[in-house]
């Protein structure tokens, strides 16, 4: 009981859920010279989220967080039912950090009766999560151009944990002139350097003790990338390794070329480690970006 109470008690960040109240105070805060800084989420906040409200606060005078399990960027087989959802505890968290607005749509609101419109970015979209997610980039661009029309912010903070996400969504900002600059932010990750994400409590104990084995191998891959090694023979070893450690599968396991997110043994420009694997029921993803030698 007293938890509970003390829980009521907290501080909740206000939340608006129709796109003219969320005009509305937006359109109040600009005509008093305010700037906007808006963080998309599908919220079960955690510490990674916190940060990028953190920079926006810091970089804007409003900053604006949104709550929103898209469901058109998951496939019919994954977790869209299951993702965890809990608005009230998102809301203390987010007063914790000075967030000032919370925009918590409805399904029917973002996707009315009728809705037929696509943003699809290609290109970058073609390798990495792509091909293993079909629909799911042009659900993330579709959702995000929406959200970024809706409250026209000065600036949008993306993590780059979801390293293609950020690319896609800088991508479509450029390509349909919406005039707000992307900002990236850098993963934030545990102790043992697993990074934040929702998903990670769906991992049991022993499941946990297995994915800390990721960053330590990426960290030993990247190191003798850097080192020299023969890069398609590293990747090959560093897939047999998950593999050993306790992954179930690994979905990809690429050094890719940041700019254009095609993997490639020699790339022209700064290049990043990029991973996905399965452990149980949850897909982890992650990128560790490299400092090649010259050829
Ligand atoms: N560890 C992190 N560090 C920095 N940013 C992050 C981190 N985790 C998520 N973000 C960013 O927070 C924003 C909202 O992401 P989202 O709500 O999907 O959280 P998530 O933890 O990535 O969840 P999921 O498990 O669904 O991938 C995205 O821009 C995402 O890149
Ligand atoms: C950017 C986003 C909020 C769009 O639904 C989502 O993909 C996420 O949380 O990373
Ligand atoms: N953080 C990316 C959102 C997704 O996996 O659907």
């Amino acid at each position: 009981m007293a938890a509970l109470a003390q829980r009521s008690a907290l501080p909740e960040t206000p939340v608006l859920r129709t796109v003219a109240e969320l005009r509305a105070q937006i359109g109040e805060w600009r005509g008093q010279g305010e700037t906007i800084g808006l963080v998309p989420t599908m919220g079960a906040l955690h510490e990674g989220h916190l940060t990028l409200v953190r920079q926006a606060k810091a970089e804007c005078s409003r900053a604006v967080a949104t709550l929103f399990v898209n469901p058109t960027q998951f496939a019919p087989a994954e977790d869209f039912d299951a993702y965890p959802r809990d608005e009230a505890k998102d809301r203390a968290l987010l007063a914790t950090v000075g967030c000032d607005l919370l925009f918590a749509p409805s399904v029917e609101t973002v996707y009315p009766q009728g809705f037929s419109t696509t943003v699809e970015v290609k290109g970058l979209t073609r390798h990495l999560d792509g091909p293993f997610r079909p629909s799911h980039f042009a659900g993330v661009a579709t959702v995000v151009s929406k959200l970024l029309l809706m409250a026209a912010p000065a600036r949008a903070y993306f993590g780059e944990k979801d390293f293609q996400q950020y690319q896609v969504i800088r991508r479509l900002a450029r390509d349909l002139d919406i005039p707000t600059q992307i900002v990236g932010v850098p993963t934030v990750r545990e102790a043992d350097g697993l990074a934040l994400s929702s998903r990670n409590r769906y991992m049991t104990p022993a499941e946990r003790q297995i994915a800390s084995r990721l960053p330590r191998l990426m960290q030993t891959l990247a190191a003798r990338l850097e080192g020299g090694a023969e890069i398609e023979a590293a990747l090959a070893q560093a897939r047999l390794e998950l593999l050993s450690a306790g992954f179930d599968r690994v979905d990809y396991l690429d050094l890719a070329d940041e700019a254009t997110l095609t993997p490639s043994v020699a790339p022209q420009g700064p290049a990043r480690l990029f991973v996905a694997v399965w452990i149980g029921r949850t897909r982890l993803i992650d990128n560790w970006p490299l400092s090649l030698p010259e050829n």
